[in-house]
């Protein structure tokens, strides 16, 4: 027999509405910053005009490294930070160097608070990519 025994029968429209607010508590909408840009260690902003006269900005750093090995962890510790925040960067890598920038395509390539997340725990992906090996 069902352990319900009381309760209240929601419509299709009803739940759907709910899920709707419910989403938009969680992941509130994304605007451009506008005004003042807080400021990441080595990272600086960038801005671009294109010749159809779109501008767009975006967030950049380059990052060296002993080894290609250690641009390699570094790189996997990015992944992951991208992979939680949901945000990704644009990632060019050459050997022992990773030139990174951020932007946030979704408000037409402009800068908002989670280009200035991604880019805060990208700093602590490269604390955490010196550390030495654990055994
Ligand atoms: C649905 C999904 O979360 C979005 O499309 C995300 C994915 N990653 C993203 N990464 C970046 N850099 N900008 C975005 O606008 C963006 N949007």
């Amino acid at each position: 027999m069902s352990k319900i025994t009381k309760g209240i029968v929601l419509s299709a429209e009803a739940v759907s509405e709910y899920l709707t607010k419910l989403n938009a508590v969680k992941t509130p909408a994304l605007s451009p910053i506008s005004g003042s840009f807080p400021q990441v260690e080595r990272w600086s902003i960038q801005q671009k005009n294109s010749s159809t006269g779109e501008n767009s900005e975006y967030l950049s750093a380059s990052y060296k490294f002993k080894s290609f090995k250690k641009a390699w962890k570094f790189l996997n510790y990015v992944a992951d930070s991208a992979h939680t925040l949901r945000h990704h960067p644009t990632i060019i890598t050459t050997y022992n160097k990773v030139d990174l920038e951020i932007t946030t395509h979704d408000v037409g390539n402009k800068l908002t608070i989670k280009d200035f997340e991604l880019a805060e725990s990208v700093n602590t992906a490269f604390n955490k990519a010196q550390e030495p090996e654990k055994p």
